[in-house]
């Protein structure tokens, strides 16, 4: 049998295989991914974690189409994007990959409605009336569509980015460090609005953070450790987390590493 082009419950909605990216060259290259093979399930919300350094960023950015691999191959779906041109890469991103930063990178002279649709809106799409209506509620903004970025708090404006990141309904949304910039409230409800999207409207997330209790709103965390893939934990919690963290101080071996 062949495989199946369209997505299963189990698909895969982005994946690398034996992924390396190298930064620079000669005695200065950096080794910033080594051979990480790693799928992302559709319909689920999954963490990637390890301490600084290990590739989390490196990971996401090169899953998105936002960088490329040194070798290996990343797919969005069943799409090679090393088979992609620049141009092709771009409506890629734009179609099928939302994303969410640390910093919101809202647009501060529009208002919070443009900046949910603005995606849309450059695609020159009609933007599906029922879907962003239904995601104003679940962002809770419904009573700021006509305020500035500048008028709402952070984890508000935060919360129009998960909106803009969701508002064209994509494949898979990557958030790097969502909540780095907000309170435990704010960044609370933030990471609750990233499950409940993955889970209640089938949309994939994949979140890089360094925060256990973030990593712990996951359905699944996979874990770095120099360039590598060295574990996956279904159902986290923040304490399991924490202590697989801990193991990776002063050595990055999985073999018997016992949290203090
Ligand atoms: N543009 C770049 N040029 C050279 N080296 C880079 C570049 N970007 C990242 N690196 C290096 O690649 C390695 C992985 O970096 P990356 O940012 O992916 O790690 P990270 O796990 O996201 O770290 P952090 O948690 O500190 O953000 C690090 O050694 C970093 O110094």
């Amino acid at each position: 049998m062949s495989t199946a082009t369209t997505l299963t419950p189990t698909a895969l909605a982005a994946r690398v295989d034996n992924a390396v990216k190298v930064y620079g060259s000669g005695d200065t290259a950096v080794r910033a991914l080594d051979g990480v093979s790693v799928g992302f399930r559709a319909g689920r919300f999954t963490a990637i974690m390890g301490p600084s350094g290990s590739g989390k960023s490196t990971l996401m950015h090169c899953a998105a189409g936002l960088d490329t691999l040194t070798e290996g191959a990343a797919y969005i779906g069943d799409t090679d994007l090393g088979s992609l041109d620049d141009r092709r890469l771009t409506l890629l991103r734009r179609d099928r990959v939302g994303f969410v930063f640390q910093a919101f990178n809202l647009v501060p002279t529009l208002n919070v409605a443009e900046n949910i649709t603005l995606p849309i809106d450059l695609a020159g799409e009609r933007p599906d009336r029922e879907w962003l209506d239904a995601l104003i509620d679940v962002v809770g903004l419904r009573d700021r569509l006509h305020h500035r970025p500048a008028e709402l708090s952070g984890g508000q404006q935060q919360r129009v980015a998960v909106a803009r990141a969701f508002a064209g309904r994509p494949d898979v949304v990557f958030a790097d460090e969502p909540t780095g910039n907000l309170d435990s409230r704010s960044g609370g409800e933030v990471l609750r609005l990233l499950g409940d999207a993955a889970r209640q409207a089938s949309r994939t997330v994949v979140m890089v953070t360094h925060d256990p209790v973030a990593a712990a709103h996951a359905d699944e965390v996979v874990f770095l450790a120099d360039g590598r893939l060295v574990d996956r934990m279904e159902r986290p919690t923040a304490d399991r987390v924490l202590d697989r963290m801990k193991a990776f101080d002063g050595t990055t071996s999985t073999s018997g590493g016992e949290p203090s």
